[in-house]
C-alpha cells in the first residue's frame, strides 16, 4: 500500500458516502436514516465491511450482496463501489480510463488514475439479480407458444366453428326437454316424440364427431407446441454462455422441467374447458330468452364466480411462486447429495443434509397445505354459489310459471341450460389454479431463455483462416458472473505455431480459466481472444471447435458405452479410434471386460476409475486432431508409467506447427515436451520464458507463492524461446 492508502479498519464509513452508494443502487434510503443507523453503538467498533452489512440489516435492505477486495483484483465494470483512499472512504466510479472519487457533500471530487489506487481496499455492493432480464428481444416461452400456435392459422377456424356448433348443439338438449314437456306429454304425441328423438340422435352423433375432431386438432397442435418449445429450450441450453450458467443445478433443472407442466396443460382437457367458458354467456342469454328474469339469476352468478376466481388467483400467485422456488432448492439439494454421496458418507455429514432436506420439505408441505386450503375454499364457495343459483332459478321460475311467462317445459329447459353455465364456472376455479402453476412454469422457462447465448442468433459469423498460426489474448479481463474479482487480467499474450507451453501457478490462480477463455468456452468481459488475426467470438463455433481441443480438468463421461464415449463427436473412424486407444492403453479397460468396447458407462462416468476416465478423454482429444491443444492437468489422475506413455503419445500426435498449452502442477514431468513456461498468479501471467530459465526457480517454490497485496510485475525471461512480437506481457 502506498502512504496514501490507509488501513481501512481504522477509518469509519461516513453516512454521506454510504448514501451516495445507496443512491447508485437505487435503494431509496434517506441520509437521515443512514445517519441514525450508523450511530448505533454496536456498529461503531466494526470493520467497514461488517459495518456495511450491519447497516443493511438495520435498514432491512434485502437482495444485496457485497464484499471486500483489493483494487488490483477488482473488476472495474462493477463500479461504483467504496474505496478507502487517502485516509477516508470515497465513492469510486468510472471516469473514462480514470476513476472519479466522491466523498462528503461540500468536499471536492477527485479524479485519480487506476494505478494510484493500486492496493487500496474496495467495498462493493450489488443487487442480487432476479435472474430475469426483461429484454424485449429475448424470446419468451409465451411468445414461442404463440408463434407455434399461430404459425399456421388454419386450425383456428376449424376449432372455432366446431366449438360454436358443439355449444349450440348443447342448447338442443334443453329444447328437446322443452318440446317434450310442453307438446308431447300433454297430448301424448308419439310421432312428435319419434321425430324429436331422431333429431336428437343426429345431434348426439354430430356432437360426438365434432368433439373428436376438435380434440384431435388440439392434441396434434399441443404436441407440435411441445416439440418446438422443448427443442428451442434444449438448443438454448446447449448454446448457453458457459460462464453465465446459473449456479444452482436445481433451478436449471426446474427451468427445463417447467416444460412438462406446460405440456400437460396443453394436452389436458383444461383447454377445452377454457374455450367453452365464454359460451356460458351464450347459455345465460338463452335462459333469458326462454325464462325471462330467470336469466338474471345466472347473470348475477357469473361475475361473482369470476371475481372469486380472480381473488383466488391473486392469493395463489405468490404462494405458488414460493413453492416452486423451494421445490427447486429441494431438487438442487437432491442432485448435490446424489453426486456427493461418497463425500457425505466419508465425512459423516448425512445429518446436515437430512436437516436441510427436512426443513425444505416442511416448508414445502406448509405451502401445499395453504394452497389446498385456498383452492378448496374457493371450490366450495363456487359450489355453494351454484346450488344457490339453481335453487333461486327454480324459485324465480315458479313465480314466472304462475305469472304465465314460463311453461313447465321452459322451466326444465332453463335448469338444463343452467347446468351448462354452472359446470364451466365451478371448474373455472380449478383451471385458474392450474393456470397459476403453468404460468409460473412458463416464467421459469423464460428465465432460462433469458440467459445469454454464446453467439447471438442473428450474428454474422466469420469463417476462420485456413491455417491457424497463433492464438492470442489481447487486454483480456474475465470475471465469473456477479463476481467483482477479475479472475483473469492479461494485457497481451500470444501463442505461436510450434509453442509447447506449460502453464503453472498456485491453485486458483486462473490456469483453467485462461484455458477456457482460449478455448472459447468463456467469453472475456473485456478484450479479445484472437484466433489467427480474427476475433474468436466472431468466428463460426464449428470452425473453432474443429481447430481447438480442450481437455477439461474434471473429465465427464456420459451414459452409454466405452466406445460411444470415445467417439463422442461421432466423426472418428473405428480404426483411428482403436489406434489411439491402443497407444494410450485404453484398450486394457475393454480387455478386462466381456463386453469389450461395448462396456457400459453410467452417468458421469461411474464404472471407470479416475485415471481411466482421463485416458478416455485424452483419446477423444487426440482423435479430434486439433491445431491448438489446451490440456488442463491431463495426467493428474495417472500413475508414473501411464503419465510417461501419455506424453510420448502426445509428442507423436502433436504436429510441429500445432500449439500446445498444458496446465500442470507437475511441470518437471512434462518439461521434456515444453519449450515455454508461463507462471500465473492471481489471474495474471507473471513470468514467461524457456523451461530452463523458469523451472529450476519453481522447484525452489518461490515463483508460485501467492502474492500478498499486488501481483508481482510480469517478467519476460532473457532466455525466452523467441523474441517474437507480443510474446511477453506487461505488469498491470
Ligand atoms: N464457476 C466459477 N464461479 C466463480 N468463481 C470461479 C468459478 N470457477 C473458478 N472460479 C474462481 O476462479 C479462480 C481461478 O480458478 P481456476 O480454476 O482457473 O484456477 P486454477 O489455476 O486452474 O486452479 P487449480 O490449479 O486448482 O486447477 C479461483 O479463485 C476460483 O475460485
Amino acid at each position: 500500500m502506498s502512504s496514501k492508502h490507509t488501513n481501512e479498519g481504522d477509518i469509519a464509513l461516513s453516512s454521506a458516502v454510504v448514501h451516495r452508494l445507496f443512491n447508485e443502487l437505487r435503494l431509496g434510503i434517506s441520509k437521515g436514516d443512514i445517519d441514525n443507523a450508523l450511530e448505533a453503538d454496536e456498529l461503531q467498533t466494526l470493520p467497514a465491511l461488517d459495518q456495511l452489512r450491519a447497516l443493511l440489516n438495520r435498514l432491512n435492505i434485502k437482495g444485496i450482496k457485497g464484499g471486500a477486495v483489493a483494487w488490483h483484483r477488482f473488476d472495474r465494470r462493477q463500479l461504483p463501489a467504496l474505496v478507502c483512499f487517502d485516509e477516508q472512504w470515497w465513492l469510486a466510479s468510472n471516469d473514462g480510463d480514470d476513476v472519479l472519487l466522491q466523498s462528503d457533500e461540500g468536499q471536492s471530487d477527485r479524479v485519480v488514475s487506476s494505478s494510484e489506487l493500486s492496493g487500496v481496499s474496495v467495498l462493493w455492493l450489488k443487487r442480487v439479480s432476479s435472474g430475469r432480464d426483461k429484454d424485449a428481444e429475448t424470446p419468451t416461452a409465451r411468445k414461442l407458444i404463440m408463434s407455434a400456435l399461430f404459425q399456421d392459422k388454419a386450425w383456428l377456424g376449424n376449432v372455432m366453428v366446431a366449438t360454436v356448433i358443439v355449444n349450440i348443439l348443447a342448447v338442443a338438449t334443453s329444447l328437446f326437454a322443452l318440446q317434450v314437456y310442453d307438446r308431447v306429454v300433454p297430448t301424448l304425441a308419439y310421432s312428435t316424440l319419434t321425430t324429436l328423438v331422431v333429431g336428437m340422435a343426429g345431434i348426439v352423433l354430430l356432437d360426438w364427431l365434432l368433439k373428436r375432431t376438435r380434440a384431435k386438432v388440439l392434441d396434434s397442435l399441443a404436441a407440435d407446441v411441445d416439440m418446438r418449445l422443448s427443442k428451442q429450450v434444449f438448443q438454448h441450453l446447449l448454446h448457453l454462455r458457459l460462464d453465465n450458467q446459473p449456479n444452482s443445478l436445481g433451478t436449471l433443472n426446474a427451468q427445463v422441467n417447467g416444460l412438462e407442466s406446460v405440456r400437460q396443460f396443453f394436452t389436458s382437457g383444461i383447454v377445452f374447458g377454457l374455450i367453452d367458458l365464454p359460451f356460458a354467456i351464450m347459455f345465460i342469454a338463452f335462459i333469458g330468452v326462454i325464462g325471462g328474469v330467470v336469466g338474471w339469476v345466472y347473470a348475477l352468478l357469473f361475475p361473482i364466480a369470476i371475481i372469486l376466481g380472480l381473488i383466488t388467483q391473486f392469493r395463489l400467485k405468490s404462494l405458488i411462486k414460493k413453492q416452486i422456488m423451494r421445490s427447486n432448492e429441494r431438487q438442487g439439494l437432491l442432485i448435490d447429495v446424489i453426486r456427493g454421496s461418497e463425500s457425505i458418507r466419508a465425512n459423516n455429514a448425512g445429518w446436515r443434509f437430512s436437516k436441510e432436506w427436512e426443513q425444505i420439505t416442511q416448508s414445502l408441505a406448509s405451502y401445499q397445505v395453504r394452497q389446498k386450503t385456498i383452492s378448496q375454499l374457493s371450490t366450495a364457495t363456487t359450489g355453494s354459489l351454484s346450488t344457490i343459483a339453481y335453487v333461486s332459478a327454480v324459485v324465480v321460475g315458479v313465480f314466472q310459471v304462475e305469472a304465465g311467462n314460463l311453461t313447465m317445459g321452459g322451466m326444465i329447459a332453463c335448469s338444463i341450460l343452467g347446468g351448462r353455465v354452472i359446470n364451466p364456472i365451478s371448474q373455472g376455479v380449478q383451471y385458474l389454479v392450474q393456470w397459476q402453476s403453468v404460468s409460473q412454469s412458463l416464467n421459469m422457462v423464460d428465465q432460462l431463455l433469458a440467459l445469454e447465448l454464446e453467439r447471438q442468433p442473428d450474428q454474422h459469423l466469420l469463417v476462420g483462416e485456413k491455417t491457424i498460426e497463433s492464438i492470442a489474448v489481447d487486454n483480456v479481463r474475465f470475471a465469473y458472473t456477479d463476481s467483482p474479482v477479475k479472475h483473469l487480467d492479461i494485457e497481451s499474450l500470444t501463442f505461436h505455431a510450434g509453442d509447447r507451453v506449460l502453464l503453472v501457478g498456485p491453485i486458483g490462480c486462473g490456469k483453467s480459466t485462461l484455458l477456457k477463455v482460449l478455448a472459447g468456452l468463456y467469453r472475456p468481459g473485456e478484450g479479445r481472444v484472437k484466433l489467427g488475426s480474427l476475433d474468436l467470438w466472431e468466428i463460426d463455433p464449428q470452425f473453432v471447435t474443429s481447430h481447438i481441443s480442450y481437455l477439461p480438468q474434471n473429465v465427464h463421461l456420459f451414459k452409454g458405452t466405452l466406445k460411444s464415449n470415445l467417439t463422442l463427436s461421432g466423426t472418428v473412424s473405428d480404426t483411428e479410434m482403436m489406434d489411439v486407444v491402443k497407444e494410450l492403453g485404453v484398450d486394457k479397460i475393454a480387455q478386462g471386460n466381456p463386453k469389450g468396447m461395448e462396456l457400459e458407462v453410467s452417468e458421469g462416468g461411474e464404472g471407470l476409475s479416475g485415471g481411466q476416465r482421463q485416458l478416455v478423454a485424452l483419446s477423444r482429444t487426440i482423435t479430434a486432431k486439433p491445431t491448438i491443444w489446451l490440456l488442463d492437468e491431463p495426467t493428474a489422475s495417472l500413475d508414473g508409467d501411464s503419465e510417461k506413455r501419455v506424453w510420448e503419445v502426445l509428442k507423436q500426435h502433436i504436429k510441429p506447427t500445432d500449439i500446445l498449452v498444458v496446465s500442470t502442477h507437475r511441470p518437471m514431468l512434462a518439461a521434456h515436451i515444453a519449450n515455454r513456461v508461463l507462471v500465473m498468479q492471481q489471474g495474471k501471467v507473471v513470468r514467461d520464458g524457456a523451461p530452463a530459465a523458469i523451472l529450476p526457480g519453481l522447484m525452489s517454490n518461490k515463483a508460485t507463492k501467492p502474492a500478498t497485496s499486488t501481483a508481482p510485475a510480469a517478467t519476460k525471461e532473457a532466455s525466452s524461446p523467441s523474441s517474437r512480437t507480443k510474446r511477453g506481457f506487461n505488469a498491470i
